[in-house]
């Protein structure tokens, strides 16, 4: 392999992380496609790394100096869709209060994600099919042709298999995006990947593997998990992981705190309301009250003081990680929202605090 190659792989597995043999074979599928004009679907779980993948194909295409741009086909009502794709001109429409240039022309010489592709309303199907086959769209209102060179790349979460034969995708759209289809399992079918993904995502808060310390056991728990939410799901504890316990050695029972629980679950009395993190932090200090007590005592350490000012830094931590919904907050650390208020009030923090500063902790 030439020097470039090489390169390109390096920067590759640094973007699409993962050390199991299936993110290899979607890395070499990406090369291979990167290379060609041919239209790419990408399938797999939601937030296994659909849209990583996109935008990694067009970075490694010739493309890559034009503009990656993306459609959520599926968050847009159908109504609108047309004109989000292929713009119009002013008038055409109520509403069309002035002209607009769709995506397809955005995405000139680029590459045109199309994300959750099987959402796509039928009609809209037809009309898709139409333009991918001429090359050509026309603003609706307008009955001028623009040539477009868009290079397409499709996602979905969905069986689309299951959809064309219900009908509600068409089989002759489907042969035309997924050309070169590129498949990623679920998190739990590549757990090697969990590991290098955890090192990524602390990297990307800005941690490295000593800001946040997963033990050994943690660890495993983490490999054992099945991530419903995949890589995504993933990204989030390690957020919470760098809010929560930044710099400190996180036990396997700590790592129960990350997932969040739902409002059902929270406890109905304060004594019983102790974030479960607050639990592991007095395990953490354990030792200080056995053999080394009078150590800790002769000290003048003061286990009030030491308590209050965890407590001011888990809500801060909370309010931060709830970008500063107040309720959120209270339900993260498993607080009712009104003793989460007081305890703000006890502490003299303010919602803006853990707005303003990056590090609330
Ligand atoms: N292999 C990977 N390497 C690096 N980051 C990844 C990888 N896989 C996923 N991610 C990260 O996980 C998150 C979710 O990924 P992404 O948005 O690409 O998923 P998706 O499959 O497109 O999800 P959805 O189906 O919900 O749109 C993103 O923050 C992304 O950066």
């Amino acid at each position: 392999m030439g020097n470039i190659g090489k390169i390109m792989n390096e920067d590759l597995a640094r973007m699409l992380v993962g050390e199991s043999a299936a993110m290899a074979e979607v890395r070499s599928l990406i090369r291979y496609a990167a290379a060609t004009q041919i239209p790419v679907m990408i399938t797999g779980p939601s937030g296994c790394g659909k849209e990583v993948v996109a935008k990694a194909l067009h970075k490694f295409s010739v493309r890559s100096r034009e503009k990656f741009v993306a459609v959520n086909c599926g968050a847009i009502p159908r109504d609108l869709l047309e004109s989000e794709l292929f713009g119009h001109e002013k008038g055409s429409f109520t509403g069309a209060i002035a002209q607009r240039t769709g995506r397809f022309e955005d995405a000139s010489n680029g590459s045109l994600f199309l994300d959750e592709i099987g959402d796509m309303p039928f009609d809209m199907q037809v009309k898709l099919l139409r333009v991918l086959e001429e090359k050509q769209i026309e603003r609706i209102g307008s009955t001028k042709t623009i040539n477009i060179d868009t290079r397409i790349i499709s996602a979905t979460h969905q069986n689309l298999d299951t959809a064309i034969t219900e009908k509600r995708f068409r089989e002759d759209l489907f042969y035309r995006l997924s050309v070169s289809p590129i498949d990623i399992p679920a998190l739990k079918f590549r757990r090697e990947d969990i590991k290098p993904l955890i090192a990524h995502f602390s990297r990307e808060v800005g941690m490295d593997c000593e800001g946040i310390n997963f033990a050994p056991d943690a660890m495993l728990a983490l490999e054992d998990y099945d991530w419903p939410g995949n890589a995504r799901e993933l990204r989030n504890i390690v957020e919470r992981a760098a809010l929560l316990f930044p710099g400190m050695m996180i036990s396997s029972t700590q790592i129960s705190s990350l997932f969040r629980r739902r409002a059902s679950t929270a406890p109905s009395n304060e004594a019983d309301a102790l974030p479960s993190s607050f639990a592991g932090n007095r395990s953490l200090k354990r030792p200080a009250y056995g053999q080394n007590a009078s150590k800790v005592v002769s000290d003048g350490f003061d286990l009030k003081q030491h308590l209050m000012e965890e407590e001011r830094r888990y809500l801060l931590s909370a309010l931060k990680m709830a970008e500063g919904v107040v309720a959120e907050a209270a339900h993260l650390v498993s607080l009712r929202r009104t003793t989460f208020v007081e305890k703000m009030k006890r502490h003299k923090i303010k919602r803006r605090m853990a707005l303003e500063h990056g590090d609330a902790a």
